[in-house]
């Protein structure tokens, strides 16, 4: 392990420049403990699948466009089942636990994480955290069987129920080992993940037995490092009934404008997608590119609402800023441009889709990639791994550090091709300054070939 000033960091120099940024381990801090072999040997369903389990050496590059004589880079522990196991099946008390928004998805992953551990790994004991954090300390569990989860993955929302804030770190974690609970699986966004390090830091201070896997979920896709974030394409779907409403109404009437407001705190991408998808949309407005309303740019539409409304400080439970309604307030802005200045009769139809993308279930493709998720945390825990998350990099599902998805925040490059596609087709500004245009033309073309997008 090398000391980098994060705990958390464990760190393998290969040759050619190759780095491993490996996932911590029980044995890390619990040295000698016994090892089982993988019930999954004599399961009926997976036995006859070939080389089934994943070699001890295979990691997942970050990297997938090099040059001859480039650096390997960072790569990731492949996920997948081991051939060893650190835990005997009724051994496991398994406990999940859900917080932060909403995402569809989320009710999947809970199934396959309790069907999972039950008909792969023979494990029976799983206990749902009831309402996010908190609920370890001031709620009861509930009871989690494969018949009990059965139908969940058809319904929105999460049957655990979700909250923010109430994170108290040693009473969660005197709640685990009080409980006896031993494999811990968190599924939440960047707060959650923030929060999932904490609980395994305290748990190795504790040199407590207990493995913790965490499962990224955002409706953004803000979350680093890995591919997508599940039900991420659920909620672009769902948008496009919302923009095709909206268009509807505008090609209607005489005049006729439709604005559509959708999910995205600091990340364009839902609404970068469902544009791009539609491609019935003139002009979509996103947090990472500064727009002005007319004449020169001003900021981003956050920084104008600041100016023409009240501030508002505000924060959620999490310390997450509130943040204004954009489409509401843009909305006014056009009718009154209309009115006073162009004297001209327009009929705009606002639409506010934000929770209908969200609290619906997740879709077929977003239901296999939940399934992935929930298994690649099982085997990541059921191995002896712990203080990691789980997710696809460049296609190949990893064990990801803690600290890799919650140091920063995925958003939209609008210097790269995607954001030009979108320009292309809307035929919009693109509201940049001549100083990022030609700043992005002078970079040099190796950078955008590892950077940028396809
Ligand atoms: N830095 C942190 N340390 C410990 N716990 C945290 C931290 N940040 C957030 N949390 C806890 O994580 C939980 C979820 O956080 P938050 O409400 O920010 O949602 P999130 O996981 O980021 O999901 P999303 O923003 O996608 O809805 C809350 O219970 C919060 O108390
Ligand atoms: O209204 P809520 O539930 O606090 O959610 C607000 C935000 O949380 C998210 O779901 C995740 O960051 C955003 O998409 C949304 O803007
Ligand atoms: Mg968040």
């Amino acid at each position: 392990m090398v000391d980098s000033g994060d705990s958390q960091m464990k760190l393998a120099n290969g040759d050619s420049g190759y780095v491993l940024e490996d996932v911590p381990h029980l044995t890390d801090y619990i040295p000698d403990l016994p090892t089982y072999t993988n019930p999954l040997q004599d399961n009926p369903s997976y036995s006859a699948v070939k080389q089934y389990f994943v070699n001890m050496d295979d990691t997942v590059s970050q990297k997938i466009v090099v040059h001859k004589n480039g650096p390997r880079g960072t790569h990731f522990r492949r996920a997948g089942p081991r051939q060893k196991v650190y835990f005997k099946s009724d051994e496991v008390y398994a406990c999940i636990v859900t917080c932060g928004g909403l995402c569809p998805g989320l009710n999947t992953v809970i199934r396959e994480i309790v069907c999972g551990l039950y008909h792969m790994y023979g494990v029976s004991k799983v206990l749902g955290i009831d309402g996010g954090y908190r609920g370890f300390y001031s709620k009861n569990t509930i009871s989690m069987t494969p018949k009990f989860v059965n139908d969940i993955h058809k319904r929105g929302g999460t049957i655990l129920g979700t909250s923010r804030g109430g994170h108290d770190t040693s009473k969660i974690v005197d709640s685990i080992q009080d409980r006896g609970i031993n494999q811990v699986y968190i599924i939440g966004g960047d707060g959650t993940q923030k929060g999932a390090a904490v609980i395994y830091e305290e748990i190795q201070r504790r040199g407590l037995k207990v493995a913790v896997a965490g499962i990224p979920k955002t409706i953004d896709n803000d979350i680093p490092v890995i591919d997508k974030s599940f039900g991420f394409d659920t909620a672009v779907e769902e948008a496009q009934r919302a923009i095709n409403a909206a268009h509807v109404e505008a090609e209607s009437t005489e005049n006729g404008i439709g604005v559509v407001k959708l999910m995205g705190r600091y990340s364009g991408f839902i609404a970068m997608y469902a544009t791009l998808a539609s491609r019935d949309v003139d002009c979509c407005l996103i947090p990472e590119s500064p727009f002005y309303l007319e004449g020169k740019a001003e900021g981003a539409g956050q920084d104008l609402l600041s100016k023409s409304l009240q501030s508002m400080d505000q924060q959620d439970a999490s310390g997450n800023k509130l943040l204004q309604d954009v489409g509401l307030w843009i909305s006014h802005r056009i009718k009154d441009h209309f009115a006073k200045e162009n004297k001209m009769n327009i009929t705009l139809k606002y639409i506010d889709p934000t929770y209908m993308i969200r609290a619906i279930p997740a879709n077929a493709s977003d239901n296999v990639y939940c399934t992935l998720l929930a298994h690649s945390a099982i085997h990541g825990a059921m191995a002896g791994y712990t203080g990691f998350t789980v997710g696809p990099v460049n296609g190949r599902h990893a064990y990801i550090p803690f600290n890799r998805v919650t140091e920063k925040q995925n958003k939209v490059v609008i210097t790269d091709r995607m954001w030009a596609r979108l320009l292309s087709s809307t035929d919009q500004p693109s509201f940049m300054s001549p100083k990022v245009v030609n700043k992005a033309k002078k970079r040099e073309e190796p950078a955008t070939l590892l950077n940028g997008n396809i």
